[in-house]
């Protein structure tokens, strides 16, 4: 179902979400730290979904392990460098990382801007160390409020040449978009793309106020866009990219199974949606499952599937030749 002549992308893969257990253990051993497990089996219902959620936020809180046991700025680079090793592991060509810098250094109160160059020095070397092309996202984590953002964003703009985009992810109802106004203005002056968690957890409403106050040109999720006609015309109609992420969508309960996912009707409305994972080590899912058991499972035809893999290089933060080199690679390989 994956067209091996098309590049495989995983534009919606949250780096700080995809931490091996096995690191988890380890990094805990090296601090010292008190882990809910002191073995694989023990520690991964802590820090993977093993029943759907009942809710976004209680989703999120399996993330929290992953980065309290970040207790140096190299642990972080660790954990970068890891992720280009599973996406290139997974048979991904192209992967867009996104990362809360505010969030991974919380715990242990590492700098914030030091986390985003290790977080840049690790995806990098890693991007030489496996051959895969890599793009970072930068998130501000909206659970943790305005002023937290400022700093979150602040960090990153301390290394904006190496950021691609900006992200708002977190708890979407108890903290909307419309308090992260200034900034998105400040994100987009700095030149960055712009991509919104929305109609995840809130209504459609969220995904209008993306778009037009925070210049949002892709929308990850975006479930609750089916739910107003005028928005799925307008998606369509300007090209904005729908990041879709089918596991995780149930294992939030976002969703209530596959069958009932928008993403076929994304698809057939013309608009310019996407397989992707989310959070993978988390969800215990990777980019494959997606493609060839989520995806048919979501009433996907294979042509669907398909389009879904070619609209991943038409969205892609890349300019028109990096996009076409990156074909061109695939081609010849
Ligand atoms: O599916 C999701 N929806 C909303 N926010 C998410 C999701 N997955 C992870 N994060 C959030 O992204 C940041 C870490 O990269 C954290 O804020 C985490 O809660
Ligand atoms: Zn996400």
């Amino acid at each position: 179902m994956i067209d091996t002549r098309l590049p495989l992308t995983d534009l919606h893969r949250h780096l700080d979400g995809n931490i091996r257990a096995q690191t988890i253990l380890e990094l805990g051993r090296q601090f010292n730290l008190e882990l809910p497990g002191a073995t694989l089996e023990t520690l991964r219902p802590h820090v993977q979904i093993t029943k759907n959620e009942p809710d976004l936020v209680s989703f999120l809180a399996k993330l929290d392990w992953g980065v309290k046991v970040l207790g140096s700025l190299e642990a972080c680079r660790r954990v970068a460098w890891e992720n280009v090793e599973d996406a290139a592991r997974n048979g991904l060509h192209y992967v867009e990382l996104r990362f809360s810098p505010g969030y991974m250094a919380m715990t242990h109160q590492l700098p914030v801007a030091g986390v985003v160059e290790a977080v840049i020095d690790g995806v990098r070397q890693g991007c030489r160390d496996f051959g895969v092309e890599a793009r970072l996202i930068g998130i501000l984590s909206r659970t943790f409020g305005e002023e937290a953002c400022v700093a979150e964003l602040e960090g990153l703009l301390a290394h904006r040449d190496h950021i691609t985009a900006l992200d708002l992810a977190g708890d979407e109802l108890g903290f909307p978009g419309s308090l992260f106004l200034s900034h998105f203005n400040r994100g987009r002056d700095a030149g960055w793309r712009i991509t919104v968690h929305a109609g995840e957890a809130a209504g459609p409403e969220s995904i209008w106020q993306a778009i037009r106050e925070l210049g949002a040109e892709r929308i990850g999720h975006g479930v609750k866009a089916v739910e107003d006609p005028a928005l799925m015309d307008f998606l369509a109609e300007q090209g904005i990219g729908i990041e879709s992420c089918l596991t995780s969508n149930i294992q939030t309960s976002t969703v209530a199974s596959l069958e009932k996912h928008p993403l076929k009707r994304f698809l057939e409305h013309g608009i310019l949606a996407t397989i992707n994972t989310d959070d993978p080590g988390v969800q215990g899912v990777d980019i494959g499952h997606e493609y060839t058991v989520a995806a048919p499972a979501a009433g996907l035809s294979a042509a669907q599937i398909r389009t879904a893999q070619e609209n991943g290089l038409k969205i892609a933060f890349l300019s028109a030749q990096e996009k076409q080199a990156l074909l061109d690679k695939v081609r010849a390989a």
